[in-house]
């Protein structure tokens, strides 16, 4: 498994007509064969038309969803399972976005049934933490992970922690412009290791194969930067994913720092 993951969250842009645009001048771009993973995570109606390109053109890419629901099939008006995704599929599953934490009101509870969900089917979670400005100003983004963490993965066993990715997305580095520093990111990522270390009750060093992205404002500029420190194990990145030239910017220097 290459040690950096790149995930291109398209959010709620691009209708399933417009998606194939994206991703065959993306595949133009990047090269088959990369030292690094990279996830496209489009809306749910455009998944199908993003597959059949990615399998078509024979590439490494793979697909992600921006979200799940915990129930496998029944009466949950408007809501998408986890074996609907891994039939079309998805490999990897966004959840506990703060964009749906903040916005949609999503609990640490719906987090936490989602991920186990999405182990349960064997597909790979990305759960997404971070404070807001004022919880860092307030001196709480320490506890405010710990707790995003602790409620997310509860009940999750050790062993099913090398199946799960965390991203550290700061609230207010998300589409502002201005992300955090290295220095910064590299810190809550240590927290986050110290956090996942005890979950799964390892030895102080064992969350050391854990993946660890950064998300917030990445860019062509600030990627080779947030790469070089070895706490940060790749990025999830919003608004640049959605121009196929920057994105694939972002994914060679990616690449040339694996
Ligand atoms: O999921 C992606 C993040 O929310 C970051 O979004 P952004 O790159 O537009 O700041």
């Amino acid at each position: 498994m290459a040690r950096n993951l790149i995930v291109g969250n398209w959010k709620m842009n691009r209708t399933a007509s417009e998606a194939p645009s994206l991703v065959t001048r993306l595949l133009e771009l990047v090269p088959a064969q990369l030292p690094v993973e990279v996830v496209l995570a489009p809306p749910f109606t455009s998944i199908p038309a993003v597959a059949q390109l990615l399998a078509a053109a024979n590439h490494r890419l793979s697909l992600g969803a921006q979200n799940a629901f915990w129930e496998d099939r029944g009466a949950y008006t408007g809501e998408v399972s986890v074996p609907m995704l891994a039939d079309l599929g998805c490999r990897y599953v966004i959840l506990g976005h703060s964009e749906r934490r903040h916005l949609l009101g999503e609990q640490d509870e719906a987090v936490n049934k989602k991920v186990k969900a999405v182990l349960r089917h064997g597909l790979f979670p990305i759960l997404c933490v971070g404070e807001t400005l004022a919880e860092r100003q307030h001196g709480q983004t320490e506890a405010v992970i710990r707790r995003q963490l602790d409620a997310g993965l509860d009940g999750v066993a050790g062993q099913e922690l090398k199946n799960l990715t965390i991203a550290y997305e700061p609230v207010w580095a998300i589409g502002t412009g201005q992300a955090a520093s290295v220095e910064q990111a590299a810190e809550v990522h240590r927290q986050i290791r110290s956090v996942i270390g005890a979950i799964g009750g390892m030895a102080a060093g064992g969350a050391e194969a854990l993946r660890i992205l950064y998300g917030g404002s990445v860019t062509a500029h600030n990627i080779g930067d947030l790469l070089s420190s070895r706490e940060i194990d790749g990025a999830l990145v919003g608004g640049a994913c959605l121009d196929p030239e920057v994105f694939a910017k972002i994914i060679n220097i990616a690449a040339e720092k694996s």
